[in-house]
Order: C-alpha cells, then sequence, then structure tokens
C-alpha cells in the first residue's frame, strides 16, 4: 500500500515534518497503511488554500447545475469503486466487509441526494408589505468549512459533510480521524477524478489535538461542522467562538430502546440485537438502554441472551463473521471498564462481559457482546457512552414510567418504541427527547431526512434539506423601485 499524503489546493503533498503515523489493522495489529501527520503549520496551508479558492469566486459562482453535475460524478465513482471502498474500511475500522458495503451504498446515495437538490434550493420572492419593492431570499454558501470526522463510520461520516458543502459551493478542509484515514484518502482521489476545482477540497492527515485545534480556532475557517464525542464537541464549541464560527455537531448517543408487552415478540428481540452489536456497538444511535415492560422481562432477556450466545466473532473478511473486533486497545479498555464498573454498581452479566477465549481472535480487539441486567439509571454504564458491545437491561411499568427512564439522559441523539397500540406509541414518541425516534423500527437512516440530536447529542442537523442548510447563508435582498428622500432630518 502507498504512501497516504495531504491534498492541498489540488496537490498530494506529506507534512512539512515528514512525520508518518502508521495505521494498524484492529483484527490482528498488522500496519496497513503509513500515513503523513500534519501538525497546525501544514493545517494552515491547508486553510489558506481553502480561503484563496472561496475568495476566488471560482466555485461559489459555477452554476449550482454543474456543481451539482460533479457532486452527481463523485457518486458514480464511489459506485464504481465501492468493492475496493468497503474493503479498505473493513481493513482500517474491523467491521465486516457485509457493513462495510452498506456503508458505501448509503454514501453513493447521499452523494445523489445532495447532486440532485443542487439546484432546487435558490431562494424565495417574499411577499413584500411596503409598496413598489421587491424583497427576495437567496442562499449564499457560508464559506470556509472546517470538517472533523470519527473513525466508527469513516467516510459515511464525512460524505454527510463533503456532499452539500459543495453543492452548497463552500469550499473545504476535511480533517478524518488520524487512525481511520484510508477510504477518506480515496474519496479525496475520486473527487479530483471527478473534476472538483483545485482549493476547494483539502485534506488533512493528523492528530486531533494540533489539526483539529487549529481547524476549530483559525479564524479563516467559517464554520466546523464536528462529528465525534461530546468531550471534543466541547472543546470545538470553545475554541469556534474565537471568530463565531457556525457551527454543527454531531456527539454521542446513549439511545433507549422501550419494549412494551404487546409488540411483537421475536420482532423486537431480533431487533434488539440489531440495535446494538454491529460493529460491535460502535454506533453513535445504538439502542444501548434496552427499557424493557416487566411482565415480559424474563422471557425477553432468557430470548435475548440465547441469540446473543450464538453470535459470530472473527474478521471482518470471514463471510460467517457477524461482529468485529473494537477500534482499538485503548477503546477494549474503556469497554471493559464500564462493564466492570457496571458489575460493582449491582448489575448482572447475563451474557458476556469479558473477552472471547478464542486463541484465534487473541491479537484482536474484541469483546464479547454482553448483556447486563438489573440495571438502574443512576449507573455508570447506563448513563456514559461506553460505545461497545454492551446492552444495559431497565425495567418498567406503566408507559409514563418507561419514557422517565429513556429521557433520563444528558443525550437525546435517538430512541425505538415497540409496540403494537400506534396510539400508545405516538404518545411515546410525543414525549421523548429525541432527534430521532423509531416506532417499530432501529437505526434506520436515509439521506432524506434530517439527523442530529436533542440536549448535548449535538447542534444542527445532517441530512435532508437541513443538511444543505447548514452549509449556506441566507441572504434578504430588498430592492426600492421607487425610491424618495424621506426629508427626515
Ligand atoms: N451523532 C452522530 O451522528 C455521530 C456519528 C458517529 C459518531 N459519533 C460519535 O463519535 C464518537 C466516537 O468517535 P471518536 O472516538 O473518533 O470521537 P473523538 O471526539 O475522539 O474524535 C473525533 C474527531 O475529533 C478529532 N479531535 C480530537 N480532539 C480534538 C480537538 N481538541 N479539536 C478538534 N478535533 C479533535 C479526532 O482526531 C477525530 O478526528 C462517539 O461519541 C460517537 O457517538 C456521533
Ligand atoms: C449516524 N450513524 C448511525 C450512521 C453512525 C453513528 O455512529
Amino acid at each position: 500500500m502507498d504512501f497516504k499524503k495531504n491534498y492541498i489546493n489540488g496537490e498530494w503533498v506529506a507534512s512539512h515534518s515528514n512525520a508518518t503515523r502508521d495505521i494498524i489493522n484492529p483484527f490482528n495489529q498488522e500496519i496497513i497503511a503509513t500515513v503523513t501527520e500534519s501538525d497546525e503549520t501544514d493545517t494552515k496551508a491547508a486553510i489558506n488554500a481553502a480561503r484563496e479558492a472561496f475568495d476566488s469566486g471560482k466555485w461559489a459562482a459555477t452554476p449550482a447545475t454543474e456543481r451539482g453535475h460533479i457532486v452527481h460524478i463523485i457518486a458514480e465513482l464511489i459506485e464504481r469503486d465501492k468493492e475496493e471502498l468497503a474493503k479498505l474500511e473493513s481493513l482500517d475500522t474491523g467491521k465486516t466487509v457485509e457493513e462495510s458495503r452498506g456503508d458505501m451504498e448509503d454514501i453513493a446515495g447521499v452523494f445523489r441526494y445532495y447532486a440532485q437538490l443542487a439546484d432546487k434550493n435558490g431562494g424565495e420572492i417574499i411577499d413584500s408589505p411596503i409598496p413598489n419593492t421587491i424583497s427576495k431570499v437567496v442562499h449564499e454558501p457560508v464559506g470556509v468549512c472546517g470538517q472533523i470526522t470519527p473513525w466508527n463510520y469513516p467516510l459515511l461520516q464525512a460524505s454527510w459533510k463533503l456532499a452539500p458543502a459543495l453543492v452548497a459551493g463552500n469550499t473545504l478542509i476535511m480533517k478524518p480521524s488520524e487512525i481511520t484515514p484510508l477510504t477518506t484518502v480515496k474519496v479525496f482521489e475520486l473527487m479530483e477524478e471527478a473534476g472538483v476545482p483545485s482549493g476547494v477540497i483539502n485534506l488533512i492527515l493528523g492528530p486531533g489535538e494540533s489539526v483539529g485545534a487549529e481547524l476549530s480556532a483559525n479564524e479563516e475557517v467559517d464554520l466546523i461542522s464536528f462529528t465525534g464525542g461530546i468531550a471534543t464537541g466541547k472543546k470545538i464549541m470553545q475554541a469556534a467562538s474565537a471568530n463565531v464560527k457556525n457551527i454543527a455537531l454531531e456527539l454521542g448517543g446513549k439511545n433507549p430502546n422501550i419494549i412494551f408487552a404487546d409488540a411483537d415478540f421475536d420482532t423486537a428481540v431480533d431487533q434488539a440485537l440489531n440495535a446494538v452489536y454491529f460493529h460491535a456497538g460502535q454506533i453513535c444511535s445504538a439502542g444501548t438502554r434496552l427499557i424493557v415492560e416487566e411482565t415480559i422481562h424474563d422471557k425477553f432477556i432468557e430470548k435475548l441472551v440465547q441469540r446473543v450466545e450464538n453470535i459470530k466473532l472473527g474478521s471482518g473478511f470471514d463471510k460467517n463473521t457477524q461482529m468485529g473486533p473494537l477500534i482499538s486497545e485503548e477503546h477494549l479498555n474503556k469497554v471493559i471498564h464500564y462493564v466492570e464498573t457496571g458489575k460493582q454498581e449491582g448489575a448482572t452479566v447475563a451474557v458476556g462481559g469479558k473477552r472471547p477465549n478464542n486463541p484465534a481472535l487473541q491479537q484482536g480487539f474484541f469483546y464479547l457482546p454482553t448483556v447486563l441486567t438489573n440495571c438502574t439509571t443512576e449507573m455508570h454504564v447506563v448513563q456514559e457512552e461506553g460505545f461497545g458491545p454492551v446492552i444495559t437491561v431497565e425495567t418498567f411499568q406503566t408507559e409514563a414510567e418507561a419514557i422517565t427512564l429513556a429521557n433520563d439522559s444528558i443525550y437525546g441523539l435517538s430512541g425505538g418504541v415497540w409496540t403494537n397500540d400506534i396510539a400508545k406509541a405516538e404518545r411515546c414518541v410525543a414525549k421523548m427527547r429525541m432527534g430521532t425516534v423509531w416506532i417499530n423500527e432501529f437505526n434506520l437512516y436515509f439521506p432524506h431526512a434530517p439527523w442530529g440530536g436533542f440536549k448535548q447529542s449535538g447542534i444542527g442537523r445532517e441530512l435532508g434539506k437541513a443538511g444543505l442548510e447548514e452549509y449556506q447563508e441566507t441572504k434578504h435582498i430588498f430592492q426600492n423601485l421607487k425610491p424618495e428622500a424621506m426629508n427626515w432630518f
């Protein structure tokens, strides 16, 4: 695999210090690539390139239809190379290739969706209350956008930022997670091939503390869009205040999954697994807080545990694997810490609760899919985002109790309700303080509908029309067709 570099002003360049970083396969800890490691100096060069490209006006002045056409070509190139991209994503993150294939379909869909929206948000004529005037609203690009992404869905989260920023006419600097940059590098190659002009898209590889912090604080950056953890989000928000940047934060979640006794039992059990164990639970919207009606608790947990015991761990490249490793040793230790703390606080391990014994998995950062019962709302493992394959189980007797438990969180990203009583479901979702609520479903998202969090799960929305509006300024233009002196002064 060749050495991966930054992409600044249309050139592939190594960092000024020539520092490098090895990228590790979380399944076996082998080095899968070496990439350039940048710092503040490289970041400033990328910001300058984006600033000059924006100020030249060349991209913003390109007709929206043409910008949309280029974004559509990017979608086609992703479609063309989706198998290579899927394998690269699995190598880098450990998730199964089947999951990565699904991600690549979603990613191409995001570029396609924004391509077709490019020339359909031109503004509006306001019915002016003042005679002989024209009042109109137009949308303009925000300017230079800093975009910072996490390691769990590297290219998917990048696509949610790249596609709307481009069709809106912005220039950008993207910083992927330093531990999973490979598919983002590849998509920059595809965007170059698609004909995005130099300076419009810039890629900078490096750590958050230097590259990410510079992007967040630099006064030449007009907007910072971040997806990642809550602690980092708070730092970015603070740094962004330097020049009162526009800010979009997609942060973590600790998502409730409410199961009423009248739900379709087998489907609810099956989907409770899907809600958490894809990508070993490393999903912002994972339904890790299972909230089950007391009357079905024992039966539900018995069936759930039976199913969990059969989940096959292994290499993401093995067709039989259902769950891969966690991303890193540091992250594995975090998951272990939360489960151990939960046990000390009174939770019972119904299944899992440790690393697998299988000798073939010892080089990988594996943790068994876990169910903790006897959980209560104040436990750390219930309140804090462990980001691993761990379900905590709480019970309720009444609808009101279920809602109270569901909302008892600083987070508000997503949640689910399982019941065959639609009126009850509607009553629940009306009270659930989350950006996405599913009824008889979990973890579904698509480009047309907005995504984002209530409470400390974030600010702003990605996807849908709202995801485009994040990258647009709104300008009111007022024209007097019959100007007259006022003679006031
Ligand atoms: N809401 C969503 O849609 C969504 C989607 C995916 C992931 N997430 C969240 O992401 C988190 C997991 O990702 P992570 O561990 O990579 O998050 P993280 O916050 O550790 O890192 C995210 C990115 O921020 C960078 N960063 C770190 N410190 C920084 C700083 N001081 N200034 C600027 N940038 C900095 C990192 O290098 C990385 O690129 C979870 O909390 C998950 O819920 C949320
Ligand atoms: C937003 N989503 C669900 C694709 C990934 C969250 O980690």
